[in-house]
């Protein structure tokens, strides 16, 4: 049976982040997309793509998640970005009720391109009621420093360190995306599951076309684990899946360009195609 994987999070009508990033990176990896929508993100093209994030109704994100959860049990779940604070209470409620395994909590708190944090309050209930049930938890470099409370995170040993912190607060593992945002000649990401750090180590690419990277990442990671592999395997070959992404992203709008989720299966095809 093709697996079912949910995600709840926020809409991104420009189409490379948030719930549009999940759905279509959840297809490319065979498996079979929901959706629960906290929140829509809008841009406004007159005010240099300034974001507003409108939250629904938690009456409304309750009715979808009973739609969701009224079929058969679902092979793993994400969340990104939450709206109400009761959002993330009737998470952690469906979580608990249907017994809900293999969870990717991406704590998102901003949108690249804006420093302003959206809905900081939310972070502590995310963390009281979300991490502690979390399979794993994929946060940027920024994301990390608030987590762990160490603040600006700028090496290795700074990653090594916010890791340890974040798995005090109840994920079985943690991937800190460091991305471009480290000061390295490679994009590097650090994996700990409580026993020993591997680092994730791709080319850096020189683009800005990186819209969506960070939901892409994480939901390329829980249709891994819906499909049955390794928490490990699943964090590798999602690192593999976004750098394609990254690598082939397009020209959106005049404002930003998006990863390509279609890339990784795409160049796959290709190299079948020049195979045969
Ligand atoms: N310029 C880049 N080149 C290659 N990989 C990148 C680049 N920027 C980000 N990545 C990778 O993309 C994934 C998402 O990271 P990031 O963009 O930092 O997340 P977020 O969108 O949450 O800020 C990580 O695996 C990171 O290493
Ligand atoms: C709904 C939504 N979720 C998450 C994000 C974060 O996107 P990224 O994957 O680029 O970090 C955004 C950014 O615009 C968004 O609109």
């Amino acid at each position: 049976m093709i697996p079912k994987i949910l995600t709840i999070a926020g809409s991104d009508s420009s189409g490379g982040a948030g719930i549009q990033a999940d759905l279509k990176t959840f297809q490319e990896y065979g498996t079979f997309g929901f959706s629960t929508i906290t929140s829509f993100v809008t841009m406004d093209a007159d005010e240099n793509w300034s974001h507003t994030v409108t939250s629904l109704s938690t009456d409304l994100v309750d009715k979808q998640l009973k739609t969701v959860y009224a079929g058969a049990p679902l092979q793993a779940l994400k969340t990104g970005m939450l709206g109400e604070l009761d959002t993330i209470r009737l998470a952690r409620k469906y979580i608990d009720m249907y017994n809900q395994k293999n969870i990717v909590v991406d704590p998102v708190m901003a949108c690249k391109g804006t420093s302003e944090l959206l809905q900081p309050e939310n972070v502590a209930l995310m963390k009281e009621l979300l991490l502690p049930v979390a399979t794993i938890t994929t946060p940027n470099l920024i994301e990390a420093g608030i987590l762990s409370g160490l603040g600006e995170l700028a090496t290795i040993d700074d990653m090594k360190q916010a890791a340890s912190r974040i798995l005090e607060l109840g994920p079985k593992n943690v991937v800190i995306k460091g991305g471009k945002r480290l000061n390295t000649d490679k994009a590097i990401d650090l994996f700990y599951d409580g026993d020993a750090f591997l680092l994730l180590e791709n080319e850096k690419f020189e683009t800005d076309y990186n819209h969506g990277a960070g939901c892409t990442f994480a939901a390329a990671i829980t249709a891994g684990l819906g499909n049955g592999l390794s928490v490990k395997d699943s964090v590798l070959l999602a690192k593999k899946f976004v750098a394609a992404a990254i690598k082939n992203g397009l020209e959106i709008n005049p404002f930003l360009g998006h990863v390509w989720h279609g890339a990784y299966n795409q160049a796959e095809l290709r190299l079948k195609k020049e195979k045969n």
